[in-house]
Formats: C-alpha cells, sequence, structure tokens
C-alpha cells in the first residue's frame, strides 16, 4: 500500500506509511513516543518554514514598499524556535522581557524584536533598552510617560502606538482585542493626548501605528477595516503634527484548521488583501507608503506541532453525554494544552500506529489533571483503542506550550523537532526536581534554648534548609 501524505490541520510533511505508522519529516511517531516518552510535542520543522516564507515571500511579492514579518513569540517560543525565525528572516514581537530575553540569547539582534505588552513596568522597559529592543509598542498613556521618563533617563527610543481600532472580529470573545472597549491599546479618541506625550518628549520616537483585532480570525473585511482606521490616525498626525508614519503594523491573527474541513484563510491571500488596502488607503489619503509588518504567531507554528499522548485507562459512560460512550484517560491534557478547556476548542486525534483502522468509537479523550473541564476532544471518532496506545493530537503548536503550567506538579512535556528524517529534543522534558528547584522550605527554627524545639523535629521539618535540597528522600526525575 502506498503512504499517503495527510491533509491539514496536519504538518506538511505527515504521511501514513504502508504499515499504517503515521510519520512526521519521514520520523515515525511511535518512534519519538517509545524514545522521549509521552506526552510529547513534535515541531515539524518545514511546516515552519513554509508558513514563515508564505509571509515573507507574499509580502515581498504584494507589497511595494518595505516590509517585515514579526513572529508573535507567546504562541510558542524556545530557543530554537527564536533560531529557526531569525534563520527564515523573520523578526520577534515579544509581549515581555522573558521572550525578549529568549530572542537575544538566540542570537536575535535587539533591534529585529519589537516589545509588546499593556502592563510593561519601568524596569522592564528600561531592561528593554538594555537588550537593545529596537521599538516598544505603547499600550496606553501610562505606558507612554513611563517611557519618556525612560527615555529622559538614557538615549533615544522608537515608539509605535497600539490603537484599539473599534473593529470586531468574528473570533471566541477571549480572543478578540480589536473593540473600543478593549483592555489593550489606545482608544481613538485619545490619539492626540498620545501625541501630546511624545511631541512632549524630544527623546522619544515616533515610528508608526499599530493595532490587533484578535487571534483565530479566519475572514479579512476586519483587517481592512483595521487598515484603513489606521491609515486615517496616520493622516490625523501627520496634518496635526507633520510626523510621517514609517511603520504600520495591522498586527496577527489568522486563523488555522484544527480539525478536517474547518476553515483556513490562505496566507497568501491574506498578505495580498492587507497589503492592497495599505497601498490603495495611501494614495488615496496622499500618504508615504510605510514599512507594513505582518505579526503571526498561530499561522506560522500551530500546524507546526503535534502532541503525542499515552492511553492510560477507559472507563464507560455512566450515563449518556453527547455521542461518546467511553471517556478515555490520556497522560496529557489541560497542563499542556489548555484551549479546550478555556476557549471550547475542538481537536481531533489519530493512533500513531495501524493509523488507518476505521474509526468506529466516539469518545471524550480526556485529560489526566483535576479538573472536569479537562477533556480535550469531545465525541472524536477513533478505532478501538487500547492501554499503551499513542494518539496523535495535530494543530498543536500555537497557545498549548507557550500557555502550559505544572497544575498538579505535572512536569511540563518535551518538544523534539523532526528534520529530513532526523528527530532533535530542543526543549528536554521538565523534572521532578525543576518543579521544586524554587522551593525553599520552612525558615531556620530559632536556636534550640531549654524550650526551644527538638532539633530532630527541625530537621525532618525542614530537610532542604540543613542538608540541601532533597535530603529527605531520593526524587525521581
Ligand atoms: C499584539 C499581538 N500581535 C500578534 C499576535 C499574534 O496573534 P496570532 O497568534 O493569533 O497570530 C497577538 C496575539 O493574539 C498579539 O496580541
Ligand atoms: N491564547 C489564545 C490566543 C491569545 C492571543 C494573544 N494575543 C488562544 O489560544 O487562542
Amino acid at each position: 500500500m502506498e503512504a499517503i501524505m495527510m491533509p491539514p490541520p496536519w504538518p506538511d510533511t505527515a504521511t501514513i506509511d504502508a504499515s499504517g505508522d503515521l510519520r512526521l519529516a519521514g520520523v515515525p511517531l511511535g518512534a519519538v513516543a517509545e524514545e522521549h516518552g509521552t506526552p510529547v510535542y513534535v515541531f515539524d520543522a518545514a511546516t515552519f518554514a513554509r508558513r514563515a516564507a508564505s509571509y515573507r515571500d507574499g509580502l515581498a511579492a504584494h507589497y511595494p514598499g518595505e516590509a517585515e514579518v514579526h513572529y508573535a513569540c507567546k504562541a510558542f517560543l524556545n530557543v530554537a524556535v527564536a533560531q529557526l525565525a531569525l534563520r527564515h528572516g523573520l523578526h520577534l514581537d515579544a509581549v515581555s522581557i522573558g521572550e525578549a530575553q529568549v530572542g537575544r540569547h538566540a542570537g536575535v539582534p535587539g533591534s529585529r524584536i519589537h516589545l509588546h505588552g499593556n502592563a510593561k513596568t519601568h524596569d522592564e522597559l528600561r531592561l528593554a533598552r538594555r537588550l537593545g529592543v529596537g521599538t516598544i509598542i505603547a499600550d496606553n498613556l501610562d505606558e507612554l510617560r513611563g517611557l519618556a521618563a525612560v527615555a529622559r533617563e538614557g538615549g533615544e527610543l522608537g515608539v509605535m502606538l497600539r490603537l484599539a481600532p473599534d473593529v470586531a472580529a468574528n473570533t471566541h470573545p477571549h480572543i478578540a482585542t480589536g473593540a473600543a472597549a478593549s483592555k489593550f491599546g489606545i482608544p481613538l479618541e485619545r490619539l492626540l493626548d498620545a501625541a501630546r506625550i511624545i511631541a512632549g518628549e524630544p527623546k522619544l520616537r515616533y515610528e508608526g501605528l499599530h493595532c490587533h483585532i484578535g487571534s483565530q480570525i479566519t475572514d479579512l473585511p476586519p483587517y481592512r477595516a483595521a487598515v484603513r482606521v489606521l491609515l486615517a490616525a496616520a493622516g490625523t498626525l501627520r496634518r496635526r503634527y507633520g510626523w510621517t508614519t514609517r511603520s504600520i503594523s495591522p498586527g496577527g491573527g489568522l486563523g488555522i484548521a484544527y480539525a478536517a474541513g474547518d476553515p483556513e484563510p490562505d496566507i497568501g491571500g491574506y498578505v495580498k488583501t492587507v497589503a492592497a488596502e495599505v497601498v490603495e488607503g495611501c494614495r488615496r489619503a496622499g500618504l508615504p507608503l510605510p514599512k507594513l509588518i505582518c505579526e503571526p504567531g498561530r499561522s506560522v507554528v500551530g500546524p507546526a506541532m503535534v502532541a503525542l499522548y499515552s492511553v492510560v485507562a477507559a472507563k464507560p459512560l455512566a450515563a449518556a453525554d453527547g455521542e461518546a460512550d467511553a471517556y478515555v484517560h490520556l497522560d496529557g491534557g489541560m497542563g499542556d494544552n489548555i484551549r479546550p478547556a478555556m476557549y471550547g476548542a475542538r481537536l481531533t486525534a489519530l493512533p500513531v500506529r495501524d493509523a488507518r483502522r476505521p474509526a468506529r468509537r466516539v469518545v471524550h479523550l480526556s485529560g489526566r489533571y483535576c479538573e472536569s473541564s479537562d477533556v480535550l476532544a469531545r465525541d472524536v471518532h477513533v478505532p478501538e483503542l487500547s492501554n499503551g496506545d499513542v494518539l496523535a493530537v495535530p494543530a498543536a503548536g500555537a497557545y498549548t506550550l507557550s500557555m502550559a503550567s505544572a497544575y498538579n506538579h505535572v512536569p511540563r512535556p518535551p518538544v523534539v523537532l523532526v528534520q529530513d528524517g532526523h528527530a532533535h529534543l530542543i526543549t528536554r522534558r521538565e523534572t521532578y526536581r525543576d518543579l521544586m528547584a524554587r522551593d525553599a522550605g520552612l525558615p531556620d527554627p530559632p536556636v534550640a534554648g531549654p524550650s526551644g524545639p527538638d532539633p530532630a523535629i527541625a530537621t525532618t521539618q525542614n530537610p532542604h534548609r540543613h542538608t540541601g535540597a532533597h535530603a529527605c528522600c531520593s526524587i525521581e526525575t
């Protein structure tokens, strides 16, 4: 039997080989699970590269001005991914000093990093300067005032203004960010207040305008509306202050397919639409073409990762709940992927071995965490499963591990990069030791006097402090 290529939402290199094994970049996923254990996330370098190129080359083809693609690190970041982003010509959108530091550690020049965030402290703004961060995206007027103070302490700082464009996007309310009442961005009626703060501080350099209308958006008209709002604001600043808006960014947010048949906007079509809107809008308003910045996260990394889980146990449903007749308990869940619990995301799964088996069962794939909402996929069609079977969940790259927690003290999964038939561990699994690494234990007891604590009891109460970490027993890693 021929190997078959897997359609979206599977990564570009996903195949089922002649013996029914699910492979990524030629690597059998069952072998990854055996070597690294489960849960484990598998990163397909080719899918990431092609999606990065779709943005980069799409902008080069459709936008006559300067253009940049800023990878939104919040979707998923580790050192290897920052290195890959740089290798594929991307800049970084960091939403914290932590993300910016990973970028710098991976060799990304500060000038290629933009710093976002709605609650940057003065210390963080100072750190951003020390890291050489190229541009700060100011989210509110208080931040701008703080930025002016930090700029006065040192050299010039480049600033873009994040506006709340009052544009609605059709997505889950938790991830819509373009409304006038959003917690993010400067309301349009405060634009001139923001400009006044910049104009009052010679060390702040106005670079341009930004907005971000939300995430997992599958239709394009809201982006055209957002560009029109940004260009209108650019026109206002030109008339009132004589400023040139050198950069413009309608943010990120393009959606992906999570299951077969989900709508998935084409990256090329998105870039073409946004580019055309900027060109046409600038022509109409007599504005010079700004640098166009796209900030994708999910649509670059989401389809590039697959999560592998083992079946641990099954429990027949005691009462009807949808179509399913059983819970199939997996060894991961909301700790590594909170999206189903938080946004009602719908995921699918396929066994990594004998993957062509007919899917005759309907089950709930339940996670291992101590929450009833920890169900990774409801009413999902699967073949007969046995304990120990490994299931692969596609489209697992974005907002999964980057939002992971060690809830229930379950260590976070590793990430294995696959490329051209080879697998490389790029983030190791968290260990039990890691989970206790920050714990100091109780403070030392007061010096034992006549009525002081029994030293024997004090020692057993506080093994960390007296004998170094974890002296009371050996720790499984
Ligand atoms: C400012 C900003 N830019 C870019 C992104 C990336 O969004 P997405 O991963 O949906 O492309 C986000 C997150 O939604 C964001 O807040
Ligand atoms: N965490 C959200 C996306 C947040 C976007 C951040 N601006 C999700 O999983 O869909």
